[in-house]
C-alpha cells in the first residue's frame, strides 16, 4: 500500500543565481502540509517540478508511487492545482470553462461541478475576467472537485483573500481531506492558516531544505527568548537564532531544551512566523 501521496527525494534545480539544493519531503495520504519561506525561497519552483512544468536537474519525485514524469498524463488525472492567479481564459464564462477544462478528465462529474458552483455562489455567466479573485480562486478549486482529484497543490491560494473568504477556503479544505484518502501541498506567505488547517510544514529558505515534519514538533522544539540587554551574554547570543534588538533589550528563538538555562529571560512559545522570520535572518537552525 502506497502511503504517501507525494515524496520529494534529493530534488535540485539550477537556474542563475539560484539553486534549490537537494530538496526531500514526504506528504503522507490524508493530511494537510504547508510550504513556506521567504520570497524567492523556492516554493513555486518546487510546486513546478513536481507539476514537471519544469524539469529537475536531480531527484525523484513520486506521486501516490508513481515518478512524476513517466506517469504524467495518469498523474495530472489525480492532481487539482490552484495557482495565485487564475490560468483560464478571461473570456469564458464558468460554463465555457467547465466544457473546456473537463475535457482533460476521464472522471470528470458535472453534478459535483455544479454543486460547488452553487455552494461557492458563483454567477454562471459572468466571464472569468469579470470574477473577483475570491470567485476565481473557487472556481479553480470547484474544477479541481469536480474531476475528483486525489491530491491538491496549492500556491499562495488565499494571499489577497479577505478573511472571511480564507475561512471559508481552510473550511472546505479540512472537509476535503476528512477521508483519509486525500491530501493537499499548500504554499502560503499566511502561516497563521497553517496553524489552523495543517499537520505538517516544510520550510524552504534560499533553495535549501531547513525544517520538514509536523507542525507541533517544530512549535515544541523552538522558545521564542526575550531579554535585557545586559542579560545577552557571549553564550546566550550563540544559542540564539535571528537575534534581534528591541527597544527592551533582545529577542530571537531557541531550542527549546536550551532555553531552560536561561532564567533571566521571558521564555514564550513561539509561532510558525517566529520559526520563519527568525531562520530566514539566521540561517540554518
Ligand atoms: N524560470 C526561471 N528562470 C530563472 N530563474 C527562476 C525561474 N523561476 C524561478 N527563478 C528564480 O528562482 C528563485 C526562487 O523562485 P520561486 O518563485 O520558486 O520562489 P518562491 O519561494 O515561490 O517565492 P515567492 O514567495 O516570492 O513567490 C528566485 O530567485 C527566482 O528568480
Amino acid at each position: 500500500m502506497i502511503d504517501n501521496a507525494l515524496e520529494l527525494k534529493g530534488i535540485s534545480k539550477d537556474f542563475p543565481g539560484f539553486k534549490l539544493n537537494n530538496i526531500s519531503f514526504s506528504l503522507p495520504k490524508g493530511y494537510i502540509m504547508g510550504l513556506v519561506g521567504p520570497n524567492g525561497a523556492g516554493k513555486t519552483t518546487t510546486i513546478q517540478l513536481i507539476l514537471n512544468m519544469l524539469e529537475k536537474d536531480a531527484g525523484e519525485i513520486l506521486v501516490f508511487g508513481k515518478d512524476n514524469v513517466e506517469s504524467e498524463n495518469a498523474i495530472k488525472q489525480d492532481i487539482g492545482v490552484v495557482f495565485d492567479s487564475i490560468f483560464y481564459v478571461d473570456s469564458w464564462t464558468i460554463k465555457d470553462t467547465e466544457k473546456a477544462v473537463s475535457l482533460f478528465y476521464e472522471d470528470w462529474k458535472h453534478d459535483v461541478f455544479n454543486e460547488m458552483i452553487k455552494r461557492f455562489d458563483l454567477p454562471q455567466n459572468k466571464k472569468i475576467g469579470e470574477l473577483s479573485r475570491g470567485m476565481q480562486m473557487k472556481l479553480m478549486l470547484a474544477c479541481a472537485f469536480s474531476h475528483n482529484a486525489k491530491l491538491l497543490i496549492l500556491d499562495e491560494p488565499t494571499s489577497g483573500l479577505d478573511p472571511a473568504i480564507r475561512d471559508e477556503f481552510l473550511e472546505i479544505l479540512q472537509e476535503y481531506i476528512k477521508d483519509g484518502e486525500r491530501s493537499v501541498l499548500f504554499s502560503t506567505h499566511i502561516t497563521t492558516d497553517l496553524e489552523r488547517v495543517a499537520d505538517y510544514i516544510t520550510f524552504i529558505n534560499r533553495g535549501e531544505l531547513v525544517y520538514t515534519g509536523s507542525i507541533d514538533e517544530l512549535l515544541g522544539s523552538y522558545r521564542l527568548i526575550k531579554g535585557r540587554a545586559r542579560d545577552l551574554t557571549a553564550e546566550l547570543k550563540k544559542s540564539i537564532v535571528g537575534l534581534r534588538k528591541t527597544d527592551m533589550g533582545f529577542e530571537g528563538l531557541m531550542e527549546a531544551k536550551k532555553a531552560t538555562q536561561f532564567k533571566n529571560c521571558v521564555i514564550d512559545g513561539a509561532t510558525i512566523d517566529d520559526i520563519v522570520i527568525c531562520m530566514s535572518k539566521g540561517g540554518t537552525r
